[in-house]
């Protein structure tokens, strides 16, 4: 993992905030040399190394900025490039960015056409200032994340459930698709102290908009503390929960622990898989709930507290209740607003943007070009049935770019349970025509830039990147009702 994988989103985000701005392209390469963003022509090499002997790659080993123009005839710096005949740059600037002193990457601006060459002849003393501060911007964000990391490692010491990545909601794949409607309630509800019950099957996303909620709400600043109540042995729970008093039994420290619900004041606790509650524990949660207040195990004195509670669970907790596994009066406490994660296969529309979104990340991660699925593979992903979900899909892509032997990935390199006829297979009654299947695909691609705040609703702009006229591009998106 390089410097830039922590922040690849902000990175290609900015770059194409400065190519609008500037009229030329942009390029970010890695401390390895590998493309980690980029605009225009270089967009569709993102995930590859530059050339070896290129300038960039020069920039890298001096740490020293460089503006070249006419690269063809500029013998000296350019000879030992490995691209040079095929070079199309007239003009380039490149700027490195340092990190303590290293340098761990380069930013360049590049004119492929006279009017850009023009351009940057024009404003040539401007240039080297302009990227200096954008490479500090870079820098700064880096110093920002190695202090968060700092202080998380450092809460985590004490309190090791507490996790402080925040997520939003915009961040969520299928956010303006298939879980539009769960997130609109879920926004309402950010600020509210009302208990969230997140329902759904294992993989689809339950913590993770959990994490949401937390990190949109006014209680961001304070910790969200996670809890899985099935993985914790009955006998432990309790005091997990609530924490107990030095000496309350054998074993325990000294000095006493606070449990979770503590440890989350002023913030949010998220009680995974709560239908795992055992029932002799459930009053005394129900008792937290209602009345804000913990009691140490062992301990005499009552402790206040200010958590607002987020519940999940994939179990059937109105069958649990009239079995009597489940207590009623804790399920009404409970599901005050519940919302339910749809199963992957029952919104197959977002699956191609999850595989957009995966096979980016694991062919940056592994450090593999960037990896394509071959015709015939999207529809195959799109009809398995997802048992697992999410996580499922995600582990499958993972699999398959680290089997992947260049760019393509084809059914070779697809995991096993994905190659077996039948299972996991889409009922033949839900079966569509690969015509349907398509049209799906062309819709999220669509809704994808619309929402993606780089291109704000810039039809030119979104018609130009999808090389296709404006007109169709309207045509687009009143058949798929996106206008
Ligand atoms: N909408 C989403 N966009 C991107 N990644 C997602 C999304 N939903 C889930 N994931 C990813 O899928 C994986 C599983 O998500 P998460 O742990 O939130 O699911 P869960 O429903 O809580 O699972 P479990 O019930 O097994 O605890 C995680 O790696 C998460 O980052």
């Amino acid at each position: 993992m390089t410097e830039f994988s922590r922040i690849e989103e902000f990175i290609q985000s900015y770059a194409d905030n400065i190519a609008k701005v500037l009229g030329l392209d942009v390029t970010i390469l890695d401390e390895q040399g590998i493309r980690v963003s980029g605009t225009g022509y270089y967009q569709e090499l993102i995930g590859l190394p530059a050339p070896e002997g290129s300038f960039f790659r020069m920039i890298l080993q001096t740490g020293q900025p460089g503006m070249m123009f006419d690269m063809k005839k500029n013998e000296a710096q350019c000879m030992n490039c490995k691209f040079l005949l095929q070079c199309r740059e007239l003009g380039t600037i490149g700027f490195p960015v340092h990190k303590r002193e290293k340098t761990v990457g380069v930013i360049g601006i590049i004119g492929f056409s006279p009017e850009q060459k023009e351009k940057m002849l024009h404003h040539s003393e401007k240039w080297m200032p302009f990227l200096q501060h954008i490479s500090s911007l870079i820098e700064h964000k880096l110093l920002e994340l190695d202090a968060e990391l700092e202080k998380s490692c450092h809460i985590q010491e004490e309190k090791p459930e507490a996790s402080i990545a925040p997520v939003y909601f915009a961040q969520l794949i299928g956010a303006e698709t298939g879980m539009r409607d769960v997130i609109v309630k879920a926004k309402k509800v950010t600020n509210s102290i009302s208990t969230v019950l997140v329902r759904g099957e294992s993989g689809t996303g339950k913590e993770l908009l959990a994490r949401a909620i937390h990190s949109e709400s006014t209680r961001s600043r304070y910790p969200f503390v996670a809890i899985n109540c099935a993985a914790i042995p009955e006998t432990l729970l309790e005091s997990e929960l609530f924490g107990y008093e030095g000496g309350a039994f054998t074993g325990s420290r000294r000095e006493g622990k606070p449990g979770k619900f503590e440890l989350a004041h002023k913030g949010t606790i998220f009680l995974d898989e709560v239908g795992d509650i055992p029932l002799a524990l459930q009053p005394k949660l129900l008792r937290v709930l209602q009345e804000k207040t913990v009691d140490r195990v062992g301990g005499v004195k009552t402790i206040g507290i200010d958590v607002r509670v987020i519940a999940a669970t994939h179990r059937d907790l109105e069958q649990m209740v009239k079995e009597g596994t489940f207590r009623e009066d804790l399920y009404y406490r409970l599901n005050v607003i519940p919302l339910r994660l749809r199963p992957l296969r029952e919104r197959r529309q977002d699956i191609p943007l999850y595989l957009q979104h995966f096979l980016h990340r694991y062919s940056t991660l592994l450090q593999k070009n960037r990896c394509q699925l071959e015709a015939g593979m999207v529809e195959r992903l799109i009809e398995y049935d997802w048992p697992g979900n999410i996580r499922q899909l995600e582990n499958a892509v993972e699999y398959m770019v680290n089997m992947a032997e260049g760019e393509r990935i084809g059914l070779e390199d697809a995991p096993d349970y994905l190659l077996s006829e039948g299972e996991g297979k889409r009922n033949a009654h839900q079966a569509q025509s690969l015509e349907q299947l398509l049209a799906e695909y062309e819709r999220s691609v669509l809704q994808r830039y619309f929402t993606d705040h780089a291109y704000a609703q810039d039809k030119a702009a979104i018609a130009n990147e999808l090389q296709i006229s404006l007109s169709t591009l309207y045509r687009k998106l009143e058949k798929y009702e996106l206008v």
